[in-house]
């Protein structure tokens, strides 16, 4: 018998069943959040859930971390520029290994085993994610020569053909996506997931970002989460020096992706059981709301 305090979170959830039932929902799914086998099968139960009751969610892993572990292995020490790790030709194929086969197939058995109907793909399965080489700019502070700093084979989305995405939603598929993008010269590249999450989400015109990390959402000057950020506020906590790492392309992304009109963009903690059923169904959202 489910207690009354069950039947009351069931009930809480009610209006946003409702409210969401066909809309899209972009979940990434950070490399740092997929620690623990629990939260792991959480995270599977909930995206399930999602789909079961009408919404459309779709998943954008990263891996950095697996990634970090695999080059360890052959001897390659990782080196991140602004939370962008530098892909040389060898690591490129690490990532691709890595992203398109363990981390993204790990995921897709997770689901199909909570009972969900996964599909993994790259971004080069369909030509879906159309990228070109980033180019990305010195930050003030950080004692780095040139304007235009070389990083390799990083991409920046260039656009994104969702037209298999929108096939395999409709066909009660969910569709989980790893971040290597193609170029018009035919190269591959290594893009960071949060980016590709966000660009994905404003295509879709999604009803929420969400961007799943290993920390409790966007911390201010004082160590403090902050429940929600606006642009102007973001740019002052980047020239701080607050913002950074990992979390630079995190709150960029999201800033972009709301202003493209995608709903709302949260930065959320992976660490907390079903961190994505609290922040779509209840009435207490988890983490940070990024917003215009
Ligand atoms: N102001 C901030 N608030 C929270 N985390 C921050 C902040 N600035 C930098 N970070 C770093 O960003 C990291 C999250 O980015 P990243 O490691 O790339 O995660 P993921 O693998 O989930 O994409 C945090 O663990 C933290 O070390
Ligand atoms: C260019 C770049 O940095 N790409 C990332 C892609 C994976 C990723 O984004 O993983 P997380 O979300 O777990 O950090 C990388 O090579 O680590």
């Amino acid at each position: 018998m489910p207690s009354s305090s069950s039947v009351g979170l069931l009930i809480e959830a009610l209006p946003y069943i409702r409210k969401f039932q066909g809309k899209t929902f972009v979940i990434k799914y950070g490399g740092n959040a997929m620690v623990d086998p629990a939260l792991k099968d959480g995270f599977a139960r909930d995206i399930v859930l999602m789909k079961l009751v009408g919404m459309n969610p779709v998943v954008v892993h990263g891996g950095g971390p697996q990634i970090g572990r695999l080059l360890s292995r052959i001897g390659k020490e990782s080196q991140f520029v602004q939370g962008m790790r530098v892909t040389d030709q060898e690591t490129m194929d690490v990532v691709e290994m890595v992203l398109g086969g363990l981390v993204n197939k790990e995921i897709v058995h997770l689901i199909n085993r909570h009972g969900g109907k996964a599909v993994g793909l790259s971004g080069k399965d369909g030509a879906m994610i159309k990228a070109r080489k980033l180019a990305l700019h010195a930050v003030p502070g950080e004692g780095l020569p040139s304007e235009i700093i070389d990083i390799g084979h990083v991409g920046e989305v260039t656009g994104i053909n969702a037209e298999l995405v929108s096939l395999l939603d409709g066909g009660d598929f969910i569709p989980v996506i790893a971040p290597i993008g193609i170029g018009d010269d035919g190269a591959t590249y290594n893009i960071n997931a949060d980016l590709v999450a966000g660009s994905l989400a404003a295509t879709l015109s999604a009803e929420k970002l969400l961007l799943l990390t290993n920390t409790a959402g966007v911390l201010g000057a004082d160590g403090q989460l902050m429940a929600r950020v606006d642009a102007a506020h973001v740019e002052r906590l980047v020239a701080e020096g607050v913002i950074h790492g990992g979390m630079l392309p995190k709150v960029r992304c999201a800033l972009d992706a709301v202003a493209a009109g995608v709903g709302s963009a949260h930065i959320v903690d992976g660490r907390v059981a079903h961190a994505v059923l609290l922040e779509v169904l209840t009435d207490d959202g988890v983490g940070t709301l990024i917003h215009a």
